[in-house]
């Protein structure tokens, strides 16, 4: 594995320019609430720095599963050996079962290497070198998501079955809304009855105009009238969910490219982001997950759901290597409040098990 490893690092991708991230938090709100109690001002003194305690728990305990499984196993190698060819293979296979990717886990090891061999190790270095190292991959795809310049901004928002795209949609017209920003949703997922009530439940919650018909209803046509009534009554985002049937790739790919073309009938720049929600507890199946979406569906950036539920949150940095998408958000719970915009610094600390 190792060798193999090495030999995959020699194929290097080039980094598209993506901005790097900048640091936004969200409010803290109960499930149902919408609007933030106001504050005394004692409260408001220590705000940022509650606000940024309660996004960094939520985000390393959302990762626990990952960091405890990668922590373990690290403290396991490096207790009591001095650091050597077979321990640095050893790690960089732990890397590679984390999902972290063999380009991601040979840069790792080569970095640990350097200046150590022979030497004592603890853990502590091991994990401070294996937060660098994911950061400088995860820095570059780490971009807030935009939505400046067009009104409606139309967010067509594509994944498989289960991929926590409903849930997200939810999350983001909370954030929107909080925002200030008038949203409106349109049910485009028309294959299930329960996706289109979901979509509606959500809406309901956070105050959103929601667009639907019936299940088996046109696509391109909820996703027409909804952009027409979003011009209509001033709408600032307009978030369009979709149905993930993944089985039928042809015919799922044929109805988002006919969502796009009607859409551009109504507003010929529309969409203007296209989200890819992926599910982390699926692990490597993620990859071509964005392969097959990203060729078809003209994916312009990720969201990784249930990074809480799984220990395969490295699989985030396997995909950041090999797609160099933007990445904007990471889900890290059920919650309204659970859906955190991506930072690379945080992601890779957490990841390795380090305090904020
Ligand atoms: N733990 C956890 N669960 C999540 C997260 N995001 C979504 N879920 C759950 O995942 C399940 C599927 O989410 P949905 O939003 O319905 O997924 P979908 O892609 O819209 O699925 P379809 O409607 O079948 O297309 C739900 O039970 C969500 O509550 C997350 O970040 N963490």
């Amino acid at each position: 594995m190792h060798g193999q490893a090495r030999r995959l690092v020699e194929h290097q991708h080039q980094p598209i320019a993506v901005k790097k991230s900048r640091f936004h938090l969200f409010r803290s709100h109960a499930q149902t609430a919408i609007t933030a109690a106001p504050m005394n001002d004692s409260t408001q003194d220590n705000a940022p720095e509650q606000k940024r305690q309660s996004w960094w728990q939520r985000l390393s305990s959302g990762l626990k599963r990952t960091s405890a499984s990668l922590g373990s196993a690290i403290s396991d190698l490096v207790k009591k050996r001095k650091l050597d060819s077979a321990m640095l293979e050893e790690i960089e296979d732990t890397l590679i079962r984390a999902d972290l990717g063999v380009t991601t886990a040979a840069r790792i090891s080569e970095a640990i290497a350097k200046g150590r061999y022979e030497k004592d190790i603890d853990e502590s270095e091991v994990k401070t070198v294996v937060a660098t190292e994911v950061e400088k991959v995860l820095s570059p795809v780490a971009a807030p998501l935009s939505i400046e310049g067009a009104k409606p901004f139309v967010i067509l928002v594509s994944g498989v079955n289960g991929s926590g795209k409903t849930t997200t949609i939810g999350k983001l017209t909370a954030k929107f809304t909080r925002e200030g920003h008038k949203v409106m949703l349109a049910a485009g997922d028309t294959f299930r009855a329960a996706a289109i009530e979901q979509l509606k439940i959500w809406g309901g919650r956070v105050g959103a105009k929601v667009i639907a018909r019936e299940q088996g209803s046109d696509a391109a046509g909820i996703a027409f009238d909804a952009l027409t009534a979003a011009k209509a009554e001033g709408v600032d985002v307009l978030l369009i969910d979709t149905a993930g049937r993944l089985q039928n790739r042809t015919e799922l790919m044929s109805e988002l490219e006919k969502i796009v073309r009607v859409m551009k009938k109504v507003e010929p720049s529309a969409p203007h982001a296209v989200l890819l929600v992926l599910d982390a507890t699926v692990g490597q199946n993620a990859i071509s997950q964005v392969e097959a979406f990203g060729k078809t569906a003209g994916v312009t950036g990720l969201v990784m759901t249930k990074l809480d539920g799984t220990a395969r949150g490295g699989i985030l940095v396997a995909i950041a290597e090999k797609f160099k998408l933007p990445i904007h958000f990471i889900g890290v719970g059920e919650g309204i409040d659970d859906l955190q915009p991506f930072t690379a610094r945080d992601f890779a600390r957490a990841i390795a098990g380090l305090d904020d």
